[in-house]
């Protein structure tokens, strides 16, 4: 019987650990408590089938050690015994992959739990400071990527464990402030009528807001996907694209104080994902900070909360081998969502 916070935890070793998103799945093999993670080159989930094939062409035929259990964290809610990928066609069949790859053990986490995860385990090495604010050590995280969609998860701490808190922050709603706001958001695309924070904060929504931008001023769109918007915002070569990176990065100050109210977040706000990583310039830029603090009647409360840029080029990864070496260390549920050969 697994119980909801599951005190029969530990997993065995050679633990496989997986960071499968809509693009790139990412996986590792942990042969032991200490051993670094022996990591696979990144493989792109188009060029595979099924789950299972991938994890047998691109790690296992690539190595002797055969992994008794397996920590695999996706984009998309994890209910059921078959799990669909939000933005990718392949389906997780944890039972089936128990026969296919000879796995014993198999627990499937939601891809920002496991950036909590890495949250809670990082060197400092691998965080970015944006700005003032001191962080509480034990006090409550949010972790919030924007990447293919927007993602969302708190990360709390309580006796002695920390607890990350999934879920679905991204879809809450974003509404127009300034002047500008106004006069941009009639032109941002709406789903079922409104707009969401994905709608602009991810790659997706870079696209949005330089559209709007451009369809506001007159002009015509000729930037076509988010690395070329922000590469144009950063060498200064389009007005619409700077203009697009400074409200992206106002827009993302904007939720992320938000966010940070909800949870007090003492412990600070810890930015995922690639395109985080690759516009640090523009979010060291004083209007992230000041939309962030921009929460009256608590921006004394704001101004002390720190802000990071994770730059660990695997950071869910880090944190799905700090779970799979003492998941003791971890409130993570896995009522549902572990399954054992022979359980
Ligand atoms: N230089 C860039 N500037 C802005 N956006 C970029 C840049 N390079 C890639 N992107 C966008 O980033 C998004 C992917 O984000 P990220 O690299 O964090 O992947 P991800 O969402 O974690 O992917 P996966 O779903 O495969 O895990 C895509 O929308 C892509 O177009």
């Amino acid at each position: 019987m697994i119980s909801s916070i599951d005190t029969d935890s530990i997993l065995r070793f050679p633990v496989l650990v997986g960071d499968i998103g809509g693009t790139n799945a990412r996986f590792a093999i942990l042969v032991d408590s200490y051993a670094e993670p022996k990591q696979f080159p990144i493989l792109q989930t188009a060029d595979f089938a099924t789950i299972d094939e991938a994890i047998q062409s691109a790690v296992l035929d690539h190595t002797s050690i055969q992994p008794r259990s397996a920590v695999l964290a996706i984009a998309g809610p994890v209910d059921g015994d078959e799990i669909d990928l939000t933005n990718c066609p392949w389906v997780v069949k944890p039972k089936q992959m128990m026969q296919t790859l000879g796995l014993e053990d198999i627990t499937v986490l939601n891809d920002f739990e496991a950036q909590a995860l890495a949250v809670a385990s990082l060197e400092s090495e691998y965080l970015e400071k944006i700005g003032g604010g001191t962080g509480e050590p034990n006090g409550s995280r949010v972790v919030l990527g924007p990447g293919t969609g927007l993602g969302v998860a708190g990360l709390i701490r309580t006796r002695q464990t920390w607890v990350p808190v999934p879920g679905e922050g991204g879809h809450v709603d974003f509404g127009p402030r300034t002047t500008r706001d106004f006069e941009i958001f009639p032109h941002i695309e709406r789903i079922n009528g409104r707009i969401s924070a994905e709608q602009l904060l991810c790659g997706r929504g870079l696209q949005n807001i330089y559209r709007a931008v451009c369809t506001a001023n007159g002009v015509t769109p000729d930037l076509l996907s988010p690395a070329e918007i922000t590469g144009a915002a950063l060498d200064g070569s389009s007005k619409e694209a700077s203009e697009t990176l400074q409200l992206f990065v106002v827009y993302l100050g904007r939720l992320a104080g938000d966010f940070a109210l909800t949870f007090i977040a003492h412990g600070g706000i810890y930015l995922a994902g690639g395109i985080v990583q690759r516009i640090i310039p523009a979010l060291k830029d004083a209007s992230f900070r000041a939309a962030f603090e921009d929460k009256a009647p608590h921006e004394d409360i704001m101004k002390t909360i720190p802000i990071y840029v994770i730059t660990h080029p695997l950071a869910a990864l880090s944190g799905l081998s700090a779970y799979a070496r003492t998941p003791s260390r971890f409130g993570v549920p896995t009522e549902g969502r572990r399954w054992r050969k022979g359980a």
